[in-house]
């Protein structure tokens, strides 16, 4: 049952990128353990959900400052805001839900920045508070692992460090904003691929658990200190990421004499986030990558986690 006469909400929920990333070995279930510092960013999805007619739907528009082309997402039940709903409905014994889902992309589909996953944590926010289902964040959370491993903290946002596979999160207090500049590519990267790439340029080598994130990176994102952050951020995957897109590499060298203090692929890639002094230099960073040509675009976090942004209509 509907609640009568609510009929639509709105979530908003971040991308993210992981300004430290260890992975561990391969694991029996196709994972890798990780200690990953997950920092939201200010550039937001929104999921709309509409009382429907019959069944889950799914539409995308995109857009947004980056320009995201939408084409390639899938509209059907593998979309992640319809297994999202799905989910919700499951557990909250609803049957035959008919809600109308649509996706405002900012995010770069398959690009490493958790889009995806920010829609499936906003599509349960919405779905929570469309239907009336009452459930808490902590229960939210818990589907939302079963979603994807990057789906609880999308729901979380702020800073947090992610343990397990990357699900496990304990909140970091930040005292103060970082400034970034992303770069978005033309292609996408699976991020079971490049995992897989990782297993390969590793192969014969003993890899440790990764059993905690780096201190000083968990310092420095409290403080909001960039100077210290820029000499310890660290991405395990990014190797593997440019090892399968090749193309990258210059753009964070330019990125770095354009005055980036540090640039890093943003965890699976292909985006690339680049460290900025403050508000001014990544403005002006961003500035001089898009008079290159680059599709740049300057963000901060860290930014708040799911959240609606309109209340449900009440008639
Ligand atoms: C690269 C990151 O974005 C960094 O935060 C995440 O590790 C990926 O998170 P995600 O996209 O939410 O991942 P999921 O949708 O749960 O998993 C997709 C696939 O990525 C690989 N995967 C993901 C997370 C992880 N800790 N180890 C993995 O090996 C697995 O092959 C998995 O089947
Ligand atoms: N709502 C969605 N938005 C984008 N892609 C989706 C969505 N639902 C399913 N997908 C599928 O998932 C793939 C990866 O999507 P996504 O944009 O989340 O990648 P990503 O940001 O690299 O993920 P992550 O950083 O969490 O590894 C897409 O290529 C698409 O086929």
């Amino acid at each position: 049952m509907s609640i009568p006469g609510i009929h639509t909400a709105s979530v908003s929920a971040p991308g993210k990128i992981n300004v430290s990333l260890q992975v561990g070995p391969l694991r029996k279930d196709g994972y890798h353990s990780v200690a990953s510092v997950y920092l939201a960013v200010s550039l937001l999805e929104d999921v709309r959900a509409t009382a429907g007619q019959s069944g889950i739907t799914v539409a995308v528009e995109g857009g947004g400052p980056l320009r995201i082309p939408v084409d390639g997402i899938p509209l059907g039940p593998d979309n992640l805001v319809a297994r999202a709903a799905a989910e919700l409905a499951h557990r909250t014994g609803r049957r035959d839900p008919a809600v109308d889902l649509l996706i405002t992309k900012r995010v770069p589909v398959a690009g490493g920045m958790g889009g995806g996953s920010a829609d499936a944590a906003a599509a349960l926010m919405a779905c929570n508070s469309l239907w009336g289902t009452g459930l808490s964040h902590t229960e939210l959370a818990s589907i939302a692992s079963g979603l994807g491993a990057d789906v609880p903290f999308a729901l979380a946002g702020g800073a947090a460090v992610g343990l397990g596979v990357g699900d496990q999160l304990t909140p970091l207090d930040a005292e103060a904003s970082l400034h970034w500049v992303l770069v978005a590519s033309s292609i996408g990267l699976s991020t079971p691929g490049v995992y897989r790439r990782l297993d390969e340029l590793r192969a014969g080598r003993n890899i440790p658990e990764p059993a905690a994130a780096d201190p000083r990176v968990l310092e420095a994102v409290r403080s909001g200190n960039a100077a210290a952050l820029a000499g310890v951020i660290h991405n395990d995957l990014q190797a593997a990421a440019l090892s399968l897109a090749p193309q990258l590499a210059p753009v964070l060298d330019r990125g770095r004499e354009l005055g980036a203090l540090a640039g890093i692929v943003s965890g699976s890639g292909p985006t690339l986030a680049f460290l900025a002094g403050g508000a001014a230099a990544a403005a002006d960073l961003e500035s001089a990558l898009r008079a290159e040509g680059h599709n740049a675009l300057a963000v901060h976090g860290p930014a708040r986690g799911a959240e609606v942004t309109a209340p449900a209509d009440i008639t």
